[in-house]
């Protein structure tokens, strides 16, 4: 079966409701981004054996939190050596406006997956007004108030994101052969 990885930066818990979701769809591992932007050697080798690695930030002033930047930028010691050559990867975002330019974030996780030479996966199902409300088909989106716990954060963005896991796991088991 092939292996995938969740792995995330939430400041405030929003972001890690959704990646359980994710990661429940893509029966992922999940590696959490410490507030100080950092993730452990044993993470750093469970990405490297990974099939699929799933990239997770909230979107702060229209772009990845800080601490998933300082981990991005850590991801060019894998650039040098194309060691994430052929993974598959997808992207999920949440953020309280209706825009709030997630799209930005989508965007940025795509450039990475592009620079480390993966195979992006995007969002193919059509809005239905509940599976796919913000109609992101670039990457998972969600959103919820800017005072609403995580708890708030509508079923069917989660059921997006579950769909969005199992999506990336099937695409990594069919390329895996
Ligand atoms: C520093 C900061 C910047 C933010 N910038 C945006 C933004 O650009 N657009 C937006 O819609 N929401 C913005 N928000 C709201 C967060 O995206 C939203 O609360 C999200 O659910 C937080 O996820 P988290 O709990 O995983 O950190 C911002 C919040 C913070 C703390």
């Amino acid at each position: 079966m092939a292996k995938t990885v969740v792995i995330y930066h939430s400041g405030y818990g929003h972001t890690a409701r959704v990646a359980e979701f994710v990661a429940q769809g893509a029966k992922a591992q999940t590696i959490v981004i410490s507030p100080e932007g950092d993730i452990s050697e044993a993470d750093w080798a469970t990405l490297d054996a990974a099939d699929a690695i799933i990239f997770g930030s909230p979107t702060y002033m229209g772009s990845v939190s800080w601490q998933f930047k300082k981990f991005a930028d850590a991801t060019s010691k894998r650039w040098f050596t194309s060691a994430w050559k052929d993974k598959v990867a997808g992207g999920f975002t949440i953020s309280a406006s209706p825009s709030g330019d997630k799209l930005s974030t989508v965007q940025y996780f795509i450039t990475l997956a592009m620079q480390q030479g993966m195979i992006w996966v995007g969002q193919p199902l059509l809005n239905d007004g509940t599976l796919n409300r913000l109609g992101s088909n670039s990457g998972l989106m969600a959103q919820v108030g800017p005072t609403s716990p995580a708890a708030d954060i509508p079923q069917g963005d989660l059921d997006t994101a579950k769909t969005y896991g199992e999506r990336i796991a099937k695409v990594a088991e069919t390329l895996r052969g």
